[in-house]
């Protein structure tokens, strides 16, 4: 006897109404109503507890699923093909400083023409790429033209007055790590993808997409540290700061820093400015840091640690170092060597020559612990998806951007745990444990 499969579609509704009832009742416990999308956006606690992240993903992966069943085939692929324009016209938005813009006018918005005579660009062009937005609610149109801020678009401002921002246009990225994002994702990684398609059938041509796009051997970290090019350095540092927003414990239940002595060493390996060490530090103060990479970062790194922590520099329990990890690592026997979201942006032989230039450092007691976003493969059931979603419910995880991302850069990629696992033996680590979290902890010992 075949037991017959329900009405797939009205699964999914009942999906999305049952989850929608959790993230209410979610809320309501915790006095509070979840945010209209009129309103901008106020972080609060709820937006990472775990009862409301898992409601919330269950009703995107259904929500998502129902589009992609119920929409027409050839409405579905015209739409999808047309996903450019959402990153060019975010792009645009935050290079002409609508976002701010449109913050100081406050709720009431502003008139399309106010908009274009304030950043200079054309208002029938302004118009129709906000409309653009708007319709995939991205702002909103309060009357026929006149447009204000909804709780998506108020994530787009940066961290400064239109005035500073006039004073000193090249550091308006700094400190606005999504505005940093999107800009990064208009330029670098906009023009290195029109060079995907024939770099994927025709490798051997160059290291990666991003050579071909900018007509250079380097690889994208060089380049960025040629003159020139120090505003793509500068806002690439601002968008690195999207992972302070991780919780401390992403960095702590993998580093166990109560399980080691006062002053043995963490050496953050391609540390960018270290605002993972910074997490670390605060959480133990007695062990000692070394935050190491290319000269910009560290510059960009001195500022920082200036700001945030200028006593832990004078102290030398944090050490900013210059240090290109394709030479031997100079720190011998620290406790721990971490590379956080290092790996990712290495093909598998440079992957290799970096971990490889860690393993003579190692004592017989070091760890290294690598964080990244893991690839999953759609079809393996690892979180238990009720039917009819995909095996790993949220298939159109960000980890897929992020991985083409990586290819179109530097020929790098977002690798399985078995991929880190090959990786690891492959260049004298034993993979020993896999703690997952807001990005997972790959702990190894030597080989
Ligand atoms: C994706 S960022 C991650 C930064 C930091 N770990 C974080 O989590 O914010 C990669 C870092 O690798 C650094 N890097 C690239 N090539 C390097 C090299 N040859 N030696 C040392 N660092 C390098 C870059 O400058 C950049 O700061």
């Amino acid at each position: 006897m075949t037991t017959k499969q329900p009405d797939p579609l009205k699964a999914l509704v009942d999906i999305i109404s049952s989850q929608t009832a959790v993230l209410q009742s979610t809320y309501a416990q915790n006095d509070s109503v979840f945010p209209s999308l009129d309103t901008s956006f106020q972080p609060t606690a709820l937006e990472f507890d775990p009862n409301a992240t898992a409601a919330r993903n269950l009703i995107i992966a259904a929500a998502t699923q129902l589009i992609a069943t119920v929409q027409s085939p050839i409405e579905f692929v015209a739409n999808s093909m047309g996903g450019v324009y959402d990153t060019v016209t975010l792009g645009l938005v935050v290079d002409i400083n609508v976002p701010e813009i449109l913050k100081e006018a406050g709720t009431r918005g502003l008139h399309v023409d106010q908009l274009a005579s304030a950043t200079g660009v054309d208002s029938s062009y302004l118009s129709r790429v906000l409309r653009y937005l708007t319709t995939r609610h991205v702002f909103r149109e309060v009357s026929p033209d006149i447009f204000t801020h909804n709780r998506l678009s108020s994530l787009l401002t940066k961290a400064k007055s239109l005035k500073e921002i006039e004073e000193d246009p090249d550091a308006r990225f700094d400190n606005a790590p999504i505005a940093a994002t999107v800009h990064m994702g208009s330029t670098q990684i906009l023009n290195s993808s029109t060079a995907l398609i024939s770099f994927i059938k025709n490798p051997q041509q160059a290291s990666a997409p991003f050579n071909i796009a900018y007509k250079t051997s380097q690889t994208m970290f060089e380049w960025m540290e040629e003159s020139g090019n120090e505003i793509a350095a500068r806002v690439f540092t601002a968008a690195m700061k999207n992972n302070d927003g991780n919780p401390p414990e992403t960095y702590t239940s993998s580093i166990q820093g109560e399980t080691l002595k006062p002053n043995d060493t963490i050496v953050d390996v391609g540390g960018g400015t270290g605002s993972v060490t910074l997490a670390l530090h605060k959480a133990y103060p007695k062990l000692r840091y070394v935050v190491q990479d290319l000269d910009q970062q560290i510059a960009a790194a001195k500022k920082f640690w200036d700001e945030k922590d200028a006593e832990a520099i004078r102290t030398g329990q944090v050490q900013l170092q210059v240090h290109n990890f394709f030479k031997t690592q100079p720190i011998k026997d620290a406790a721990v060597y971490f590379l956080c979201v290092v790996i990712h942006d290495w093909s598998d032989e440079d992957a290799r020559k970096i971990l490889n230039n860690l393993r003579p450092a190692a004592g017989a007691h070091s760890k290294l612990v690598l964080y990244e976003m893991v690839a999953e493969h759609i079809a393996e059931n690892h979180a238990g998806a009720p039917y009819p979603l995909l095996p790993d419910y949220a298939g159109a995880g960000f980890f897929t951007i992020l991985d083409l991302a990586m290819l179109s850069f530097y020929n790098g990629k977002e690798r399985t745990r078995e991929e880190y696992a090959k990786l690891g033996r492959e260049s004298g680590w034993q993979l020993e444990e896999v703690k997952p979290g807001k990005l997972t902890a790959l702990i190894f010992t030597p080989i």
